[in-house]
Formats: structure tokens, sequence, C-alpha cells
């Protein structure tokens, strides 16, 4: 699918972000450091994309002003054509629900006092998405099986789980609200390879199933172009090259791409784990059902 479609789920035109500035209680005002300069970005219904760039490039800043999470101080981002750029906070809420992230750290994301049954419940209630516990219990299962976690999870809480198992959670916390889009943030970096593999061919098939739009952001270039129809490639907060991922992987156009290429290995991840049913591809290891000892 092109990003470029109508069908544009989300959308930022000239997007810029600052951070800091402002008026201290005393001294003059300051002026704030432009981390975004004028960023396009468009995602499509049930399109994966990828944000890639050096560290400090501005990639996590672009997820989090198309999510709302910072500041925009030019440029608008829309969601499915409604502008949302300087929606205040009673008009973001019911928008919160379609628009989820999965965090690099669910330890630092999932509330270490509560447990899994908690942690997945509560988002639901609040969103109004089950309209009891009762409701809400049968849909947490529901989805468990759906990321292969047994239901013996939801009585501990995340420090009992492993890695992969917490990453998991985060997916299912975010795939129960049913959103529209998912901010992926360097999800898999502190996985080893094959729960790595696990992880992404989970994340794969449900935004497949679910028709997500998937924001992707990460500094392996192997998983973005295993999992990403298309990629951006960011460079001191701007945008300096774009297009489908064997496009720009294969024959890129900026040197900077080419650098950023030369400099990080390709690949740790086989895509073909990821895409079960191309021509070349060799057979998936299937998702294991877990039992919780
Ligand atoms: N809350 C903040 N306050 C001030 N500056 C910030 C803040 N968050 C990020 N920055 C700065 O904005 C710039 C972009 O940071 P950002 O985290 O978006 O980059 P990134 O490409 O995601 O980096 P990394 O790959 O290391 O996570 C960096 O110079 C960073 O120091």
């Amino acid at each position: 699918m092109s990003g470029t479609e109508a069908t544009a789920l989300v959308e930022a035109r000239g997007v810029e972000v600052t951070y800091g500035g402002g008026r201290p209680l005393f001294g003059p005002k300051q002026p704030g450091i432009r981390v975004l300069h004028g960023v396009n970005v468009t995602i499509g219904r049930g399109e994966t994309v990828g944000i890639v760039g050096e560290s400090g490039s501005g990639k996590t800043t672009l997820g989090r002003a198309l999510l709302r999470l910072v500041p925009v101080s030019a440029g608008t981002i829309r969601l499915d054509g409604r502008d949302i750029t300087r929606l205040g906070g009673a008009e973001m809420r019911p928008l919160r629900r379609r628009m989820q992230m999965i965090f690099q750290d669910p330890m630092a994301s999932l509330n270490p006092r509560h447990s899994i049954r908690r942690i997945l419940g509560e988002p639901l209630l609040l969103h109004g998405v089950a309209g009891n516990r009762r409701e809400a219990e049968v849909q947490i299962r529901a989805m468990l099986n759906r990321v292969s976690l047994p239901a013996a999870v939801l009585d501990r809480s995340p420090h009992e789980l492993s890695g992969g198992q917490r990453q998991r959670v985060g997916i299912a916390r975010a795939a129960l609200l049913r959103p529209d889009f998912v901010l992926a943030d360097e999800i898999v970096s502190g996985l080893d390879v094959s729960t790595q593999a696990l992880v992404l061919r989970l994340l794969k098939e449900l935004s497949r199933d679910m028709g997500l739009a998937m924001a992707f952001i990460s500094h392996d270039l192997s998983v973005i172009r295993a999992i990403c129809d298309r990629v951006y490639v960011m460079r001191f907060g701007e945008v300096v090259e774009e297009g489908p991922c064997a496009q720009v992987f294969d024959h890129p156009q900026s040197d900077y791409t080419r650098l950023l290429l030369d400099a990080i290995p390709l690949p740790e991840v086989d895509p073909h784990w990821l895409f079960p049913g191309t021509a070349d591809a060799v057979a998936p290891p299937p998702v294991p059902k877990e039992t919780c000892a």
C-alpha cells in the first residue's frame, strides 16, 4: 500500500517540535531547542512504516508527536483526516484509545505492583471497550490466547515474567483497545534474537488481522526491513529519505542512508520467519504456546 493514498490514517505535515524554552520565573525568555524541522509523514490504514536514523535524530520525538504526546510548535497532525494538532485534553481523550504505544521497556510501562489482569483490564474498562469486569476477563483471555500466553500469567506481576512475555503483555494491552494506530518504539531491542523474531511475527500478524497502521522505530535495519512496508530515514530532525523498504535499502538515494546501511550490519532477524507463504520462505517456527510452572 502506498502511504500517499487518500486513505491516510495518520498524517504529519511540516511538523516542528521544540523542547524547553519559555519564560522562567526570573530572567529573559529562553529560546528552546527545535528537534523536528518540518517533518512530513503519511501512514495508510494497515500500513507499517519504519522510522530509522542515528541516535538523537528525532525518531522518538516524531513518534510521540504523531500521538500528540509532545506539543507540536508548528505544522499539523491529522488522524483519519481530522486535524488533532491543537485539541485539548478532553477532546483528545476519546481519540487516545485509537492511538496506542508499545514501549521499549515494558518494566517501565507496566505498573510493577499490579497483576497482569489489572494491567490489561483497567484500560478496557476506562475506555469503555468492556462494559464490566466479566466482559473484560473474556476479552483478556481471548487476547492472551492470541499472543500465546497462558491464563496463569493473569495473577502474576510484571517482574515474574520474562522479557519476551512482558513484551507480549505490552502488545496485548495495546491490541485489546482495538486501536487504529500503534507506535512501537524499539520494542525488541532488549530481547534475544529468537524472542525478537517471535515478538515481531506476533505483532505483524496482529497488525495484519486488525488492519492496524503502525509506526515502527528501530535501530536494527533488518527488523525494519522484515516488517515494514515503507521507511523514513531521519537525520538532525529531518526526513532525508523515504520510500518502500526494498527501494531505500537496495537503492538508497541519500549519502546518509548509504552511511547508515554501511554502519549497521544486516541481518539479525530472518525475514522469512515473518513472511511465511512467500515464494522463498522457510517454514517459520510456531509461536510456542507457553505454560507457567
Ligand atoms: N524531553 C526532552 N527535553 C529536551 N530535549 C529532548 C527531550 N527528549 C529528547 N530531546 C532531545 O531531542 C533530540 C531528539 O531526541 P529523540 O529521543 O527524539 O531521538 P531518537 O532518534 O529517538 O534517539 P535515540 O535513538 O537515541 O532514542 C535529542 O537531541 C534529544 O537530546
